[in-house]
């Protein structure tokens, strides 16, 4: 093959007649290629239908490697390079692997990505520390990262010449560690804390007036063991894929590109949901062996997540790029999960209020049937007892506010102590947190036995999601408007 511009054996060969460049920031082919769009109810808009098409007609990661088996040392040699003939591409076409793991959730849409998407089963949360203080640079990151992310949850590696068609001697522009990997449902969903806003009193990016008044500094709650090396942030990122490689390669990504401009202030793995956003997913467990998620709002409750997640227009001029956003709030949160379970089955169904082998409420029923919080045993007692969890989260108790669950359970090794570093981080969607979080909060944190004595909050952050990116846009583009 001749035509490589990096004069390297394996570079890239020149892209032949039937092939077509589908933009200077991916460099990826348009193939016709296998990868599965999954249909986003938050990403409904016409852009979506345009990205999902795009994600469909791309090739990913997998689709490309498969392409080895199939269309033989001429497909191999274009494969290494990242460039296809129209023969092989048909041939990979005949031979897509469209299994489940090859999903793409469309980046594109009306709202972000990973909020009401089904949650999948693996976490990756970065925040970062924006250490630049240049506004024009802070742009072109956020343009990168929406360049990158559309690409990587589309199944493709980041940059234009992935990462093993670049210059020899250059770092590669991918990581490469998902190479192989199919897009896995990967969401990225992007937040902006306070700090982007203002640091030690003083305006940054020429933001001045533009923080919401909802992305407030959050109490101190009782109990609160927040660690600065886990709380805070200017920018969030939650990546969420069905593998956790994808998850990771992803922020280590975005981290990369964002080198010199930003700096990772903590970060996150979670390795099984614990909540369901959709009815068509099971209910899973927390480290506690409790089903959770059961009375979460759910992907198919549109009024529901009208009136308590998404931030509606008409709020303040200057707060009007949040329209159609949500509010993330984030808490790591420690379980004495060896003082738990040396507790007794009776005592465990007390504090959550619920039934630990299906989940039903203590008032009877199944997992579904509404909890009756006046219902009194033969003793004359509730049988949800009044410090039981669901009583205190309920609605009834809140002023009928909910929110959206979106939380994973994580072990980060031992505390040194003889203790496992395990628990729920739990992350929540919500309108306005003023309303939807903090009072919920201080009510558990000061009545719930559970969090009073088996929990502790050991990092928090609090973000502005903007609404969705639609095609050509960039993430956060309203704010920078
Ligand atoms: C501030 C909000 C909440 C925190 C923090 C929180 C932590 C937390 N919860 C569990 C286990 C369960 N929670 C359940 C229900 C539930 N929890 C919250 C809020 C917070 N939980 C709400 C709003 C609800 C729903 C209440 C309702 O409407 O009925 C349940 C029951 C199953 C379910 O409905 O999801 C469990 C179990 C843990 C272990 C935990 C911290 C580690
Ligand atoms: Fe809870």
């Amino acid at each position: 093959m001749s035509g490589c511009p990096f004069g390297h054996a394996d570079g890239p060969a020149a892209a032949g007649p039937d092939t077509e460049r589908t933009g200077e920031d991916t460099g990826v082919e348009r193939s016709g290629g296998s990868t599965a769009v999954v249909t986003s109810p938050e990403a409904s808009d016409g852009g979506s239908a345009a990205s999902a098409a795009a994600g469909s007609s791309r090739m990913s990661r997998r689709g490309l490697l498969s392409l080895a088996g199939v269309g033989g040392a001429g497909a191999v040699a274009g494969l290494a390079a990242g460039f296809l003939g129209h023969d092989a591409l048909a041939a990979g076409a005949a031979a897509a692997d469209t299994s489940a793991g090859e999903a793409v959730v469309p980046f594109f849409g009306d709202h972000q990505a990973g909020i009401t998407t089904p949650a999948q089963d693996r976490l990756h949360m970065a925040a970062f520390d924006v250490t630049t203080e240049d506004r024009k640079e802070l742009i072109k990151l956020l343009k990168d990262w929406t360049a990158a992310a559309e690409a990587m949850t589309t199944g493709n590696p980041t940059g234009r010449t992935g990462a093993v068609d670049g210059p020899y001697d250059a770092p590669p522009e991918d990581t490469g560690e998902a190479l192989d990997l199919p897009a896995a449902k990967l969401t990225l969903t992007f937040g902006f804390g306070a700090g982007l806003f203002e640091k030690d009193g003083k305006a940054r990016f020429g933001l001045d007036g533009r923080r919401p008044e909802a992305l407030i500094d959050l109490p101190h709650f009782p109990g609160d063991d927040l660690q600065p090396g886990r709380t805070g942030g200017d920018i969030v990122i939650q990546a969420c894929a069905d593998d956790p490689q994808v998850a990771v390669h992803a922020i280590r990504n975005l981290a990369r590109i964002g080198f010199g401009k930003v700096r990772v202030r903590w970060s996150q793995l979670g390795f099984g949901r614990t909540s369901s956003t959709s009815r068509a997913q099971v209910t899973p467990r927390n480290l506690f062996g409790f089903k959770d998620g059961t009375n979460n709002l759910k992907v198919e409750d549109n009024a529901l997540l009208d009136e308590h997640v998404w931030v509606p227009s008409g709020t303040r001029p200057s707060e009007q790029w949040m329209a159609g956003g949500s509010y993330l709030v984030a808490r790591r949160i420690q379980m004495h999960i060896e003082i738990w379970d040396r507790t007794s089955l009776r005592e465990q169904e007390g504090l959550i209020g619920r039934t630990k082998g299906v989940g039903a409420p203590l008032s009877g029923g199944d997992e579904f049937t509404t909890p009756d919080f006046a219902l009194a045993g033969r003793d004359g007692d509730p049988l949800i007892p009044l410090d039981a969890h669901v009583r205190l989260a309920h609605p009834d108790q809140n002023a009928g506010v909910r929110m959206l669950r979106r939380g994973y359970n994580f072990t980060d090794g031992s505390d040194g102590l003889g203790h496992l570093d395990a628990g729920l981080f739990f992350i929540a969607f919500v309108k306005d947190p003023r309303t939807h979080y903090v009072p919920m909060q201080l009510a558990l944190a000061k009545s719930d036995t559970l969090s009073v004595e088996y929990l502790k909050h050991t990092g928090s952050g609090l973000f502005a999601v903007p609404p969705g990116v639609r095609q050509g846009g960039f993430i956060g583009e309203g704010l920078f408007a």
